[in-house]
């Protein structure tokens, strides 16, 4: 074993890890507190800025995936639609059956410069997490109950906000709308097959309302949709305690860019659409399970120094004062400090695997099972 892979496997340095990303965080969520005065005498300025400010906190994430656990990111796409990556507007529709999507997409929004301004519908009790969530609420991410009485019109009040943004993002939208489990679609199948839809084996049946909402509040101002498929090699299971163990895995992502002119405007149409679309990402699957790759040409985008450059300025701001402190404490050899201290690491390694258990599918919601309709057995 190296000395990197030592390191790597070595509690101490993971929880500095942490550290940084928790006492940095909380440093910029309060930055950007301070900005709030900003949108009134200039918005554009104000969201500027937080985009910045959030590719702060993000990039620490993926500098984890990219150079902490040296996890490789590959891209099947066709070369003409990969020109535009980065440069447009795109509403991004990706499958939802590992811990780390979120992430892997992060990594693709930095190789292509969106990191800071990607957006998603994400569910609400995400919001009230500390450094992301609370990040998220100045980035103008759109939040949503999973409950459409209630989503219907604030998710469309929020979508029309991002109308003139003023720098390039993604949105992205998981249409199955919860993570991927046997239960899960188990269920899913009997509502497809009770609205005489085909069967889908790797995706749970995609909830259509948010897809139409999304698009019709976009229209004009977004120019495709990037239709993703995300798979692991190997049949790997990834995880972020596995990403912070410095375990390396191999992610492939398929892209298809679909120009947002080719989705039909009327609700049922377009809830067809994307039941279409998701017949086609079921045989991208079956074409991956098959031959361990996606149709079409493969491209690694490079990983960036900046994640990684970012990391270590934020390690040298909040690691310095630490140092100080812990060399205070010993030197005052006051078992009462001493123990406090204890107690405050005990407590930040406490919160930050509760924000790491945020990801695990096993601690997933009972979306997509409390909801099941009754009328089909
Ligand atoms: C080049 C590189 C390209 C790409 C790179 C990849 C990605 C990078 C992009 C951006 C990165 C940005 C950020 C990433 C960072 C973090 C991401 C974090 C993730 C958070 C994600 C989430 O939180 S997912 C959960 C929240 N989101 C959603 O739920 C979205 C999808 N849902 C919807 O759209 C819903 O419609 C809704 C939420 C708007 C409303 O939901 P609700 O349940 O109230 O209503 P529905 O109408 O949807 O449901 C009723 C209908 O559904 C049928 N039904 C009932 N039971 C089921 C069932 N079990 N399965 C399926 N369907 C069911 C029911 O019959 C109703 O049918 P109708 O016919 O009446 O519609
Ligand atoms: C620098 C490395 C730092 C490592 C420490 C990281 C600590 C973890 C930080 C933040 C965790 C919050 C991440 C939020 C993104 C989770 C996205 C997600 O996957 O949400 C699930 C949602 O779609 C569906 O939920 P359900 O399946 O219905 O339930």
């Amino acid at each position: 074993m190296g000395l990197l892979q030592f390191l790597k496997s070595q509690f101490w340095c993971q929880l500095i890890i942490c550290y940084v990303f928790l006492v940095s965080g909380l440093l910029i969520n309060l930055i950007q507190l301070c900005t709030l005065p900003l949108w009134l005498v200039s918005k554009q300025l104000a969201r500027r800025i937080n985009t910045r400010l959030a590719y702060c906190i993000a990039s620490q994430m993926v500098a984890a995936l990219e150079w902490w656990s040296g996890t490789e990111c590959s891209l099947y796409t066709d070369p003409e639609s990969y020109q535009l990556y980065g440069k447009e507007n795109a509403i991004v529709v990706l499958n939802h059956a590992f811990e780390i999507d979120f992430l892997c997409g992060w990594t693709f929004c930095e190789r292509f410069g969106v990191l800071g301004s990607s957006k998603v519908l994400a569910k609400k009790e995400l919001a009230y997490v500390p450094v992301i969530g609370w990040m998220w609420y100045f980035l103008e991410i759109v939040f949503c109950k999973r409950k459409w009485e209630e989503d219907r019109t604030t998710v469309a009040q929020s979508l029309q906000r991002l109308r003139d943004y003023p720098e390039n993002y993604w949105f992205l939208l998981h249409c199955e709308g919860t993570r991927f489990t046997q239960k899960k679609h188990e269920i899913s199948m009997k509502v497809a097959e009770s609205k005489g839809l085909p069967q889908l084996k790797y995706h749970l049946l995609p909830r259509t309302k948010g897809f139409h909402v999304t698009v019709q509040n976009l229209r004009g101002c977004v120019a495709a949709v990037y239709d993703s498929t995300l798979n692991f090699r190997n049949n790997e299971v990834p995880t972020l305690l596995g990403i912070l163990n410095g375990k390396k895995y191999h992610a492939d992502l398929y892209v298809r860019r679909i120009p947002l002119e080719s989705v039909p405007e009327d609700e049922a149409e377009c809830a067809a659409w994307l039941h279409k679309l998701y017949q086609e990402k079921d045989s991208f699957q079956e074409h991956y399970t098959q031959t361990g790759r996606f149709p079409g040409p493969v491209v690694s985008p490079p990983r960036r120094p900046w994640s990684l450059i970012n990391w270590l300025f934020w390690s040298c701001v909040v690691l310095y004062p630490l140092g100080l402190l812990l060399a205070q404490l010993l030197s005052s050899g006051s078992t009462l400090t001493i123990g406090g201290a204890v107690v405050v690491c005990s407590a930040v390694s406490m919160g930050i695997r509760w924000m790491i258990g945020q990801t695990e599918i096993d601690k997933s919601s009972n979306y997509g099972i409390k909801a099941a309709p009754l009328n089909n057995n």
